[in-house]
């Protein structure tokens, strides 16, 4: 069977920020301009997760919401997810290019950016990289830094603004809402009889936690309508005492039952921290006014 031509992104992609934005765009012109498919590299475990042994990198995004972003905001057709393993850790970085994206994804284009290093030990570099692209005969751009307030565009950087529950500032970074996608899971249905239902939803492992505290978020349902929700993510001190981490959205102007429905949430702004509460009556009096605010910041926009 003859083999997909690809113009591909080369990258991790966590969060699909503004940064990557520039390399998703370019690989979008060149696809068209050469027929060809757009397409994505990106890996299914951080590359520092697997050397340091442990997953020190909590990730804005769980594989499918990155391979999402990249389709839904730059068209990305193709997101090709390499297993992460003891043999592409040892790939050379030559051997990754001519084998792996030529070889066995039809790269005819490549994109990547100003500091990609790839291949064992890094040894690949833009450099290296435009070179061996010049040998094989096949296009390759190299992307400048992207920066916004002179701080250039990261993941990292995005990583501590979402542990800060700097939402806004994030989304700025991002170029759009910060997306969690799950199946509703069940609750304990409490809010339902506190005058509030919510859906639940959870970070996958390996995805990080947005600082406690209740959020302004929209929600998405698989048949392409939205609402606004309040959403409260964190332990619940007023009505447990474990430390299970929950995301529970109460979604507004909404009745019916979305029980394993794949949802799309996303957060907009920090309304306030979590608390523990004196009574269940003064938990429903809270809720309803970050509903109200929650409102408000949508009818603003
Ligand atoms: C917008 C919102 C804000 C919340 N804020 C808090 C809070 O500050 N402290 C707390 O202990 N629980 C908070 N909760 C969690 C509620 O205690 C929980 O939703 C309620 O007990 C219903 O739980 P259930 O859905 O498992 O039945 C909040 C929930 C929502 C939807
Ligand atoms: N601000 C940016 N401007 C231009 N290119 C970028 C920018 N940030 C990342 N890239 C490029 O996008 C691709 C994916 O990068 P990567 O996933 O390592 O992103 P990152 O934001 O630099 O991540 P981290 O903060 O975890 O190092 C790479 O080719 C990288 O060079």
């Amino acid at each position: 069977m003859q083999q997909e031509k690809r113009v591909i992104a080369l990258g991790f992609f966590d969060g699909v920020h503004l940064g990557h934005g520039a390399l998703l765009r370019r690989v979008g012109e060149m696809a068209d301009r050469l027929g060809a498919v757009p397409a994505a590299v990106t890996f299914d475990t951080h590359p520092e997760n697997l050397i340091l042994k442990v997953p020190t990198v909590p990730l804005l995004s769980s594989p499918l919401d990155r391979a999402e972003l990249m389709r839904r905001y730059y068209g990305i057709r193709d997101v090709i997810v390499a297993h992460f393993d003891e043999r592409m850790m040892h790939m050379p970085w030559r051997e990754f290019v001519t084998d792996y994206l030529v070889g066995e994804n039809g790269a005819v284009y490549l994109v990547a950016g100003h500091d990609f290093h790839f291949g064992y030990k890094g040894e690949g570099n833009p450099e290296r990289l435009r070179e061996l692209c010049g040998e094989l005969g096949i296009g390759c751009d190299i992307i400048p830094k992207v920066e916004r307030d002179h701080i250039t565009i990261s993941s990292t950087y995005i990583r501590t603004l979402v542990a800060q529950g700097e939402m806004e500032r994030a989304n700025e970074f991002l170029g759009h809402p910060h997306t969690l996608t799950d199946t509703v899971a069940h609750g304990k249905k409490l809010g339902s009889t506190l005058g509030f239902p919510t859906v639940n939803l959870r970070f996958q492992p390996g995805v990080l936690v947005p600082a406690h505290g209740v959020y302004a978020t929209k929600v998405w349902f698989e048949n392409g309508e939205s609402r606004p929700a309040v959403t409260n993510i964190g332990v619940r001190p007023t009505v447990d005492d474990g430390d299970k981490v929950t995301v529970e959205g109460f979604i507004l102007d909404f009745c019916g039952d979305l029980y394993g429905q794949t949802v799309r949430m996303e957060f907009y702004r920090r309304l306030r921290g979590e608390r523990k509460f004196d009574s269940l009556e003064a938990l429903k009096e809270e809720v309803m006014h970050n509903a109200e605010q929650t409102r408000a910041y949508f009818n603003a926009r």
